[in-house]
C-alpha cells in the first residue's frame, strides 16, 4: 500500500450461500485513478462495488478507504461513508422531492452545510451535468438520461474522494447512454477518482487508467485499456472480448 492508494481491497471473500462471488479479490486504487470494471455476467462485479460501500459486508479480508479499514458491520445504510460517492444504475432518486433537493438534502443531513451553501453547491453542479433548468421538477418528470445527471450531481455534492458507478447506464435508452457518459468522461479528465462497473467498452477505452478484468467472482487480469483491449493475456478475457465485440 502506498499513500496515493485511496481505496485498498486484501484478499477479500464473498459467499452468498454456496455461490463463491468474491476470491481472494486483491486491488489498489489511486488518488485520481479511473479503474473500469469489465467481465460478464455473475462475475462479481457490482458485489464488488457495493463492498466497498458497505451495502455488502464480506466475509473476509479487508477494505480500506483512505486509510481506515472498514470493519464489517452488518450493512448499516446509516453508516455509508460520504466520502465514497455511489452512482446506480437504477438512479435511486428521492421521488416525491424536487430535483434541486435531491442534490441537496444529503448535504444538509449528513454533511450539516447550511441551507443557503447547500442550494448553491447543487445549482452550481445541476448547471455542470447539463440539468440546470430542471431544479424545479421531479424525478419522474426527466427522462433517463437526466434523473442519472441528477445523481451524478448528488454524488458530487458530497464532496467524495472517489465515486462508484455500479452499471449507471445499463437502465438507459441507447440515446441517453452519451449523455451520460459524457459527464463521466469530463469528471474522469477533471481527475476524480473512480471505479466504474460498465458494459461500455468505448468509455474503457477512452476514460480509464487501468481495465479491470473479472470472472467467476475473481480478477483474473488488469491493464491499461491499450495493453487490454490490445492483448488480453487470459483465454477467459479473449472469448469475453470476443463475444461482445462481436454483437
Ligand atoms: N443478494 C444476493 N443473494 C444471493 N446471490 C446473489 C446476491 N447478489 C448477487 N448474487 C449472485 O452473486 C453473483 C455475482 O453477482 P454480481 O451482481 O456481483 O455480478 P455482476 O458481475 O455485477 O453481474 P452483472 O453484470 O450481471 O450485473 C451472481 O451469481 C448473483 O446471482
Amino acid at each position: 500500500m502506498t499513500e496515493s492508494d485511496l481505496i485498498v481491497l486484501d484478499q477479500v471473500n464473498k459467499r452468498y450461500g454456496d455461490l463463491h462471488v468474491l476470491r481472494n479479490v486483491s486491488l489498489s486504487v489511486r488518488q485520481g485513478e479511473v479503474v473500469v470494471i469489465i467481465g460478464p455476467s455473475g462475475a462479481g462485479k457490482s458485489t464488488l462495488c457495493r463492498a466497498i460501500n458497505r451495502l455488502e459486508t464480506i466475509d473476509s479480508g479487508t477494505i480500506t478507504v483512505d486509510g481506515t479499514p472498514l470493519p464489517d458491520e452488518g450493512r448499516p445504510l446509516a453508516k455509508l461513508r460520504a466520502e465514497v460517492g455511489m452512482v446506480f444504475q437504477s438512479f435511486n432518486l428521492f421521488a416525491h422531492k424536487t430535483v434541486l433537493d435531491n442534490v441537496v438534502l444529503g448535504q444538509v443531513h449528513v454533511l450539516k452545510r447550511p441551507r443557503e451553501a447547500a442550494v448553491a453547491k447543487a445549482r452550481e453542479l445541476l448547471d455542470r451535468v447539463g440539468i440546470g433548468g430542471q431544479a424545479a421538477k421531479f424525478p419522474a418528470q426527466l427522462s433517463g438520461g437526466q434523473q442519472q445527471r441528477v445523481a451524478i450531481a448528488r454524488a458530487l455534492a458530497m464532496d467524495p474522494k472517489v465515486i462508484l458507478f455500479d452499471e449507471p447506464t445499463s437502465a438507459l435508452d441507447p440515446e441517453m447512454v452519451n449523455e451520460v457518459l459524457e459527464v463521466m468522461t469530463a469528471l474522469a479528465r477533471e481527475g476524480m477518482t473512480m471505479v466504474v462497473v460498465t458494459h461500455e467498452m468505448g468509455f474503457a477505452r477512452r476514460a480509464a487508467d487501468r481495465v479491470v478484468f473479472m470472472a467467476d467472482g475473481e480478477i483474473v487480469e488488469q491493464n491499461t485499456p491499450g495493453d487490454f483491449f490490445g492483448a488480453p493475456s487470459s483465454e477467459r478475457a479473449q472469448s469475453f472480448l470476443a463475444k461482445i465485440l462481436t454483437h
